[in-house]
């Protein structure tokens, strides 16, 4: 297959040239951003084909390739994705741009820079949507946050089994935040530093989540606070939530069980192990872990690695899906322990 990834100078996009660098069915893989020089990351790729070498943005239809990935801004992605769509080439967005209802979209976000193909669109929640998935010609490759989230709660939200107020607490490394320069996100201002953001139902993930969720349960509230934290990579979700039935523990680990069974890379945790963020970092993996307190709130932890599941990882999975591939091709990988 014939790949392209544009916006290929930003985190989720040399994180897609690493996967698709070592993907076995990718033949030609062209790489497109604003700039027109070679990325600074270039040193990783010494002896690669394709070598780190960028062209600019203009040039994108001068060649031909089968899939394209879209790693740009919302607001940018859906400018270049109706020329691409029509080209028949199949297009995975990581941007936020086609992953709402038009309304809530513009709502959030804006102006839609495409309106026309919100309609065609299809979630990539890899696990839950992949019959879609599979035909799909644009795909809305999901947030980070409600990557993690999503698939920490809807195996209880499609058994209707949830009532009242979900809590979700989460926090993200700062590659989350882009590779763009920000004061906030100097070194001197996140180094040993551990801060809350997007307090109070502003975050504009929390529309994400409850859009889906809302597919599965109705009358649910979802208060949603992220975090920051002075790691690279990583997200840790503690999420709270009450059941309508007291089931215990190990009542609830065979749901999620016996839902992800044929989903390799959702790894439900046995009792007494906690997720952790460096077990995934590299990785496409989830871990997933179900604990109650003694008031009977059931409380869930999960990590991802916001460049593998959260965007880049997942966003391959689901080429891998397009392409009639197994999905784990080219995604198999344990993480960098130490
Ligand atoms: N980082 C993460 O963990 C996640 C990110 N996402 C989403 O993925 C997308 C990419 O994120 P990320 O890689 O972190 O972002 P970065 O800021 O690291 O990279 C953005 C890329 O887009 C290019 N770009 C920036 N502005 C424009 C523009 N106006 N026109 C054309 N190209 C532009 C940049 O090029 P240049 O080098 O020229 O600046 C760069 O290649 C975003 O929509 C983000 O929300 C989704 C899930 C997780
Ligand atoms: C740490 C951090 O800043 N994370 C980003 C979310 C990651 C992301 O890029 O999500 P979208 O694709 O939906 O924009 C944030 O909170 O805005």
């Amino acid at each position: 297959m014939k790949v392209a990834v544009v916006g290929a100078t930003g985190y989720t996009g040399a994180e897609l040239v690493r996967l698709l660098s070592m993907h076995p069915k990718v033949s030609g893989l062209f790489l497109f951003s604003r700039g027109d020089g070679e990325i600074d990351f270039r040193q990783n790729f010494l002896g690669l084909d394709f070598a780190g070498k960028i062209k600019p943005l203009d040039e994108l239809a001068k060649e031909e390739f089968d899939f394209s990935f879209l790693a740009l801004p919302h607001g940018e992605s859906g400018r270049y994705a109706g020329e691409l769509v029509r080209r028949g080439v199949k297009v995975i967005d990581l941007s936020a741009d086609f992953r709402l209802p038009l309304a809530v979209y513009e709502k959030w976000y804006g102006p839609h820079p495409a309106p026309e193909l919100v309609e065609i669109a299809v979630y990539g929640l890899s696990e839950y949507f992949s019959e879609k998935i599979k035909t799909a010609r644009l795909i809305a490759n999901p947030g980070c946050y409600p990557t993690a989230f999503l698939l920490a709660v809807l195996p209880l939200a499609e058994k209707d089994l949830l009532q009242g107020v979900i809590i979700s607490d989460m926090k993200s490394g700062v590659t989350g935040a882009g590779r763009s320069a920000k004061r906030e996100m100097l070194f001197g201002e996140v180094a040993e530093n551990f801060r809350p953001y997007g307090v109070g139902g502003v975050h504009r993930h929390l529309p994400e989540m409850e859009n889906i969720l809302n597919n599965y349960a109705q009358g649910l509230r979802v208060i949603f606070t992220p975090h920051l934290i002075p790691m690279k990579r990583g997200i840790l979700g503690t999420i709270y939530l009450d059941l309508k039935q007291n089931l215990s523990t190990e009542e609830l680990r065979k749901i999620y069980l016996n839902k992800f069974h044929d989903n390799p890379f959702i790894k439900i945790l046995p009792e007494g192990y906690l997720p952790e963020t460096r077990a995934v970092a590299g990785t496409n993996n989830v871990l997933i872990a179900l604990n109650k307190e003694p008031g009977g709130k059931v409380i869930i932890t999960v990590a991802i690695d916001n460049l593998g599941k959260g965007a880049a990882g997942q966003a391959v999975q689901n080429m891998n899906l397009m392409a009639g591939l197994d999905e784990t091709c080219g995604l198999k990988n344990t993480g960098i322990y130490f």
